[in-house]
């Protein structure tokens, strides 16, 4: 796909996306506005209270879910209207880590098998030697290797270990963006910090940049460049990630700000937190 000079990796403009179920109707987006340039590759959170649209709007960009009104642009191009050939560029130059990272596993096949179905749908390597040697490579990112892996079902892995088989899988296909969604939510203290760091080697070491989707802003501190702070389905800030943690503007991110657990002994808990009502 051809990426022309100034052309951002991702833009999504005047993003709304309206639920309708009977006489019900949930606006989850409300025109959304959003550009990663993708050079240098960054890591961009995504952060807001549950149901604020986070899902959505990462649905929206992996192209899951189709907008009610505006576009998601990637390099340059609407992501619906992509002729066949680009298409499976964006899909495999767009991949995605779930939190659950169970759920995306069929328990019947051994792990190989999404490393061989990848390699395949995609055509990355023309012989088996090839194949392999693009497997241990995408296994030893995150600190693995095929023998200690690939010959087992996902229920013989740890949760954390699945989670790295996902990283792996989507650095096997050489993304230029990550759609994480709550990567780590479900992984312990140690792991959580082993796949941040592996986030961080891949932005830095092989430019890939992630769309980092949380509501915990301690690890979006720790790992991202900018932040996008969503709130009913409206980004009611952003900014640099320690500009806004440090001094947030807007009410609700001064509110969702001052809930971060604080771990430092010495540091006295705020108890003057907000009430947020709206703008
Ligand atoms: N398929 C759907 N049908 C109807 N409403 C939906 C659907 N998916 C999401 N919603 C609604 O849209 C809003 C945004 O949901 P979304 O899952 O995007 O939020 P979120 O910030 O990712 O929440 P969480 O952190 O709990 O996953 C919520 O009010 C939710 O109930």
């Amino acid at each position: 796909m051809a990426e022309s000079n100034g052309t951002p990796l991702l833009e999504v403009s005047g993003a709304t996306k309206i639920y309708k179920k009977g006489k019900e109707s949930t606006k989850a987006l409300d025109d959304v506005d959003l550009v990663l340039s993708g050079s240098p590759a960054t890591i961009t959170t995504i952060a807001g209270e549950s149901g604020s649209g986070k899902t959505t709007l990462a649905d929206t960009i992996l192209g899951f879910t189709k907008l009610t009104d505006g576009t998601v642009r990637y390099r340059g191009q609407d992501i619906q209207r992509l002729p066949k050939d680009q298409r499976l560029e964006y899909r495999r130059e767009v991949q995605a880590v779930f939190q659950d990272p169970f759920g995306v596993y069929n328990p019947f096949y051994k792990i190989r098998h999404i490393f061989d179905v990848a390699i395949k749908r995609f055509r990355l390597a023309s012989n088996d030697n090839a194949a392999r040697d693009l497997i241990e490579d995408a296994l030893s990112v995150v600190g693995m290797r095929g023998d200690e892996v690939l010959d087992k079902h996902p229920h013989q892995l740890s949760g954390g270990q699945r989670q790295r088989m996902m990283v792996a899988r989507a650095y096997l296909l050489k993304p230029r963006l990550i759609v994480a969604d709550e990567p780590v939510s479900m992984v312990d203290a140690s792991l959580r910090a082993m796949i941040l760091d592996i986030m961080l080697r891949l932005r830095d070491e092989h430019a890939i940049s992630f769309l980092y989707i949380t509501h915990d802003l301690s690890t979006a501190y720790q790992i991202g460049d900018d932040i996008c702070i969503l709130y009913r389905g409206e980004i009611v800030e952003r900014g640099d990630t320690q500009r806004v943690i440090d001094d947030p503007q807007h009410s609700y991110s001064k509110l969702l700000i001052s809930s971060i657990p604080v771990p430092d002994p010495d540091v006295v808990w705020d108890t003057s937190a907000v009430t947020y009502e709206g703008n």
